[in-house]
């Protein structure tokens, strides 16, 4: 382990995360739990993500946004179910690389997406690791009393909406390994894509309001969707022609010869971590009127259908893809 100019761990803690505690419920981080009362009218809704170096995120990539990306892979998750987030736990796996700069730098992107978010930190464990650097969140969020959207409410007849834009996630690490060549601006649209994903806080109250099932795109829009109609026990089907691309990905997508490959490729990239929702045909003038009133893309992709599994077509044909996303061995 090179050495870090780090006394120990309880330094990291009173001088870098303390200060980020939630100010009445986190006990300055100097207890062994944090303490919540219960909100009445309101589900307390609990996800957990971890991010791991080479796994999720590249060694050159730059620690405070390494902090930043494993907030907001968390708060999609929560967006999805409709929830708004209140707080999160911490777990810091240090690695050799992480001296004292560095891991300020990851402090002051937790600061700025709590300021950006609205939550605080209620606690966690900090510890190193001979291995690659990870981190894992636990974030806490309230849905209204039973209006918590899961993934196995999509019945035949609802509509499947996508919001934002595909591909970005995939584009974007191949952008920051230089294996696309694009305008300056286009590749540095893309890598801030993957190294800072913008989760649908905003939209959560949308999506418990109007979706009938719900899942935000991480391992890939079709698996992400596959997830669904295997909850509902129903069958999706989507047309990859209108999947909604940025204007980096277009410009990316306009010189392909192969656009089923390549829109094969966007749907199946993971790491959007846009929202993928299904909603009754009733429901649509109201999603896209309250996604209008956030100026956010939505796009319908298809629809649910009695059956099972998940169809993507292009050109009317049904494709053969065998995962759909990204899974972890
Ligand atoms: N190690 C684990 N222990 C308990 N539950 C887990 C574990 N790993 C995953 N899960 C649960 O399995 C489900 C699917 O996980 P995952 O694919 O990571 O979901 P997501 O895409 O929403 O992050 C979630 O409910 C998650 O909480
Ligand atoms: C260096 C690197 N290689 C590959 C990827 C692509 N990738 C890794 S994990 C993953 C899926 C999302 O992560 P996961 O742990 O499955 O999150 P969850 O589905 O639990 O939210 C993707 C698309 C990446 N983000 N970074
Ligand atoms: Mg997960
Ligand atoms: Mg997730
Ligand atoms: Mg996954």
């Amino acid at each position: 382990m090179p050495s870090v100019d780090v006394a120990d761990e309880f330094e990291t803690i009173a001088k870098l995360l303390a200060p980020l505690a939630h100010p009445e419920w986190g006990r300055g981080l100097r207890d062994d739990v944090a303490v919540l009362p219960s909100r009445p009218g309101f589900d307390l809704v609990l996800t957990k993500d971890a991010i791991v170096e080479s796994v999720h995120f590249l060694a050159t990539d730059p620690l405070d946004t390494v902090a930043q990306k494993l907030l907001r892979v968390n708060l999609s998750d929560l967006a999805a179910k409709g929830a708004e987030p209140f707080g999160y736990l911490l777990a810091c796996h240090w690695s050799g690389r992480c001296g004292w700069p560095e891991r300020e730098a990851f402090v002051a992107g937790l600061a700025k997406d709590q300021a950006e978010f609205g939550i605080h930190l209620l606690g966690g464990d900090t510890v190193v690791t001979p291995g690659p650097a990870s981190f894992s969140v636990t974030m806490l969020g309230w849905a209204a009393k039973g209006r918590t959207v899961g993934r196995a409410g999509a019945r035949p007849g609802d509509l499947v909406f996508v919001t934002g834009t595909i591909g970005d996630g995939v584009l974007g690490l191949m952008a920051a390994q230089a294996r696309l060549s694009l305008a300056p601006e286009r590749m540095a649209a893309l890598v801030r894509h993957y190294r800072t994903p913008m989760p649908r806080v905003a939209f959560a109250p949308a999506v418990g309001d109007l979706a009938t099932a719900s899942v935000d795109v991480s391992d890939g829009l079709i698996a992400d969707l596959a997830h669904v109609a295997r909850a509902s026990g129903v069958r999706i089907e989507i047309d990859l022609e209108p999947t909604p691309l940025s204007i980096a990905a277009q410009a990316w997508f306009d010189d392909r010869v192969d656009a089923e490959a390549a829109l094969s490729m966007l749907a199946t990239g993971g790491d959007d971590y846009e929202i993928a929702l299904t909603c009754r045909p009733e429901a649509e003038t109201a999603l896209r009127r309250e996604a209008d009133r956030h100026h956010l893309r939505i796009t319908r992709m298809g629809k649910v259908t009695a059956g099972q599994g998940m169809a993507a077509r292009y050109g009317g044909r049904v494709l053969e893809l065998n995962q759909g996303g990204w899974t972890h061995r």
